[in-house]
């Protein structure tokens, strides 16, 4: 009898919240078109649903389809949500951003990235982005080339020579780690590389889960797993303060470097909770993303005989013009021009990133709708980069769409736009041409599995990590 009163009582407040909400979420007539479904579930298993079986897309374009709008109202991680499509939707965002809106990341990225996030929007959070943007400019870098080729030279010989299968997606998450370790905060020792990698690695695995954070849930692991990084990277950068002192770090051989000496516009530094924050940020974001798209190349060019022949072609007459042990520089960059559209045309089909969130810093008026202050809002790169309009024959593969002035402004945003794209776009650009170099000249290969599904547990990757078999050209 009890039990029945309890599940009563339980049907009868979720009515209630139902209605209560409900009623909060469709008050407005104005609203886009849509539905936000159950309170806190909303449509968010629907929208993981679909990155998990493959076709993250079907989730955006049914609904476009649908309300025949590009606009749409859904709830997702717990919150009303508002997606934003097209090229309109992607420059209303871009160039609003803490004006009307501003960055936001769902509870358990949150919970995962707490201090960081929490104060994302703040002056402090802003300065902070500026200093990495300028740490990560293009000329930095440029001297970075010829480390980025030693890391490669040597992850293909440990990890790829001499095989005859590999798995792809685990092989590049380790070479872009490494080097992130390495490049970022001058971390070289195998152990503990590994030790990050692994609860990276963990943490990730559970991050994109139900936000309930009870013992044992997956959230709660991430969140133990978070915890054990924050404190191995605490120690980093204590060594780094006494290293410095001691002369035996320069001030200027790494970000971590420049992130313990430099201070803000009113001398403040940042404190070690803070750095260890932001170096956890850039480290998974780099490398994960980076790795997605190395995989990506991987496939596509597997799958395209003719592409990987001009990849091939570039890549040979660099490494031809290159004396014995000459490392990679910017003017053999320069030269990879083909191979460079054709990663952008993997992003594009692939983009790694499949939506980032942002919030409604006020009531506003978007195409006639209304939208309401503390909404969150989404903007996902797929509903420009599949539309035939501005890609003719969206599902061709073609790398010439990036000949020339190449896609329309707002149209292909793998790394977002505005203020807050992407300050790691020539990072990533340098380390993928430096990976497709070290592929082509080596191997060719093929897909073991030929219809393997690109799935989204949140980053694009192979559902099965991508086997491949080898066929090293000969000498
Ligand atoms: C192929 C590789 C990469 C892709 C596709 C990518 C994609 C993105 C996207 C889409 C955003 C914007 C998210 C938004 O609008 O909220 C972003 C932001 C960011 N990325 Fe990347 N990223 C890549 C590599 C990197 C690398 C290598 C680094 C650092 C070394 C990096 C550091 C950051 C940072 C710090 C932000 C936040 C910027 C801000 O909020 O102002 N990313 N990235």
């Amino acid at each position: 009898m009890e039990i029945l009163y309890a599940s009563l009582l339980g049907f009868f407040l979720l009515l209630v919240i139902y209605l209560f909400y409900n009623h909060k979420t469709s008050g407005n007539a104005n609203l886009p078109p849509g539905k936000t479904g159950f309170p806190v579930i909303g449509e968010t298993l629907d929208f993981l649903y679909a990155g998990w079986k493959g076709h993250s897309e079907k989730f955006i374009s049914d609904r476009i389809a649908k309300y025949s709008s590009n606009v749409f109202k859904t709830s997702l991680f717990g919150s009303p949500s508002v997606v934003f499509c097209g090229v309109n939707g992607h420059q209303f965002l871009f160039s609003n951003e803490n004006k009307l809106v501003r960055v936001w990341f769902p509870r358990p990225i949150n919970k995962i990235f707490r201090q960081s996030t929490e104060t994302f929007s703040t002056e402090e959070a802003f300065n902070a982005r500026k200093y990495i943007r300028t740490l990560i400019k293009p000329e930095g870098l440029q001297s970075h080339i010829g480390l980025m080729d030693t890391f490669a030279h040597c992850h293909f010989v440990t990890y790829w020579e001499n095989k005859d299968m590999v798995l792809v997606f685990p092989l590049a998450k380790h070479c872009a780690f490494v080097l992130a370790c390495r490049l970022l905060m001058s971390v070289e020792d195998p152990n503990l590389v590994a030790i990050l990698e692994n609860a990276i690695r963990f943490l990730l695995k559970w991050a994109f889960s139900v936000p309930i954070d009870l013992p044992g849930t997956p959230l709660n692991r991430a969140m133990k797993a978070s915890s054990f990084i924050q404190k191995e990277l605490l120690m980093i950068i204590k060594q780094r303060k006494i290293d410095l002192t001691t002369e035996m770090a320069s001030p200027t051989q790494d970000i971590l470097s420049h992130m313990v000496l430099t201070s803000d516009d009113n001398g403040n530094f940042m404190d070690e909770v803070d750095i260890a924050n932001k170096m956890f940020g850039l480290l998974v974001g780099s490398h994960d993303n980076i790795a997605s798209v190395c995989t990506s190349i991987v496939k596509y060019l597997a799958e395209l005989p003719e592409v990987y022949q001009g990849v091939y072609q570039e890549q040979l007459g660099i490494a031809k013009s290159k004396a014995p042990g000459e490392l990679l520089n910017w003017e053999d960059i320069q030269k990879m021009k083909y191979s460079w559209n054709v990663a952008c045309e993997v992003m594009r089909l692939t983009p790694p990133s499949q939506f980032a969130f942002r919030e409604a810093l006020t009531d506003f008026t978007y195409n006639g709708f209304s939208i309401p202050k503390g909404w969150k809002l989404l903007w996902t790169p797929q509903s420009t980069h599949s539309n035939q309009e501005l890609f003719p024959e969206p599902q061709k593969f073609d790398p010439s769409r990036f000949e020339g002035s190449g896609p329309p402004p707002y149209a292909y945003v793998p790394f977002g736009g505005g203020p807050r794209m992407c300050p790691g776009k020539e990072f990533a650009r340098l380390e993928i041409l430096v990976f497709m170099h070290h592929l082509v000249k080596r191997f060719r290969w093929e897909k073991l599995i030929p219809d393997e599904k690109i799935v989204y547990i949140p980053i694009a990757s192979p559902e099965k990590g991508l086997p491949i078999r080898l066929f090293p050209h000969k000498a």
